[in-house]
């Protein structure tokens, strides 16, 4: 079996603790590698196992940090690899572990006492080009001018199903549910649904709500402000400005993300998990 650590930077207890991890796998006889990132801000790993997150091809990743840790690398890496994520984040909803049972759950791993939870993840289609990385969370559909208002209208499966004036258009995943389009009045999905939440930003009628599709129905979104950019943001780790003029479609990746767990459980787990973010 092979490993891969990556640490959030900013962080000298995820480093140290990325560092015990590698240790520990190295000393029970795997290879391990870790990304290069990380290496630069702790130099006690070995250099010939330092690789570029994007080059990764290991079995499992090891992600120290928060959820922005675990979106960097769904974002970087080029296979749907395991990810088991030990949280040393703020609020960490994406992560498996707390730090102090880094050490059991690696066990647990090691002696296959765990399951893969799969998520799915969604597609966005510039002018009908894949050319955007897929969203683990969302892809929010942003005014270009902070104070501006942006005019979209969105297609369900051709069908017109509203028009909006308002800061934006969150579109996001179950996984994403208790993200950006929960602050934006979405409800929390229970991660098994195959569903797509489509959540306005502080849209001008009282009439736009946001609504619950399913994850196989395609979403065209389309500027109506023919003067004005949009901002395209997935997961908060990748941005594009559009000209006005530019085919936004959303669909169902084929891609899934897949994350180590321990438990099955969701009720109160995700709930509870719910309660510390307000
Ligand atoms: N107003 C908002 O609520 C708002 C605004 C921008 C981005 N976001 C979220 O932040 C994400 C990027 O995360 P980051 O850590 O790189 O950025 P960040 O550092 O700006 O943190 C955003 C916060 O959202 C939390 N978060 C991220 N994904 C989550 C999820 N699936 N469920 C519950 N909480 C989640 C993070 O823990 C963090 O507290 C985006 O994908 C988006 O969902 C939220
Ligand atoms: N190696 C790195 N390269 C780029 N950005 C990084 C790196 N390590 C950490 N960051 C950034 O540092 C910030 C903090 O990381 P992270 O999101 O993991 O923790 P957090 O924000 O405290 O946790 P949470 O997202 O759970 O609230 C994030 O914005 C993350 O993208």
């Amino acid at each position: 079996m092979k490993f891969g650590v990556v640490a959030r930077r900013d962080k000298a207890e995820a480093l140290k603790l990325a560092y015990r991890v590698y240790d520990f796998l190295k000393v029970s006889g795997y290879d391990v590698v870790v990304d290069e990132d990380t290496y630069r801000y702790l130099r006690e790993f070995d250099e010939s196992d330092i690789l570029p997150l994007e080059d990764f091809d290991v079995d499992f990743i090891i992600a120290i940090g928060g959820d922005g840790t675990i979106l960097r690398v769904e974002h970087k890496t080029k296979k749907e690899i395991p990810i088991l994520g030990i949280n040393m984040g703020t609020l960490g909803f994406l992560t498996e572990v707390e730090p102090h049972e880094t050490f059991f759950a690696l066990s647990k791993l090691l002696e296959g006492d765990y399951f893969i939870d799969e998520r799915i993840k969604l597609r966005t289609y510039i002018d009908g080009e894949a050319s955007v990385p897929d969203a683990l969370n969302e892809a929010a559909i942003l005014t270009g001018i902070p104070g501006k208002i942006i005019h979209l209208k969105y297609y369900i499966d051709g069908g017109l199903a509203d028009e909006i004036r308002a800061d934006g258009l969150i579109v996001s995943t179950p996984t994403g549910s208790t993200g950006y389009a929960m602050s934006a009045g979405g409800p929390f999905i229970d991660p098994r649904l195959s569903v797509t939440v489509i959540a306005p930003l502080a849209p001008l009628a009282l009439s736009s709500r946001p609504m619950v599709i399913p994850a196989e129905s395609r979403i065209d979104i389309r500027n109506m402000t023919i003067t004005r950019e949009i901002l395209l943001a997935i997961d908060g780790q990748f941005y594009t400005y559009l000209p006005p003029e530019t085919e936004i479609t959303i669909k169902l990746s084929p891609r899934r993300a897949r994350f180590v767990r321990f438990t099955e459980e969701i009720y109160p787990k995700y709930t509870m998990r719910l309660k510390k973010r307000f």
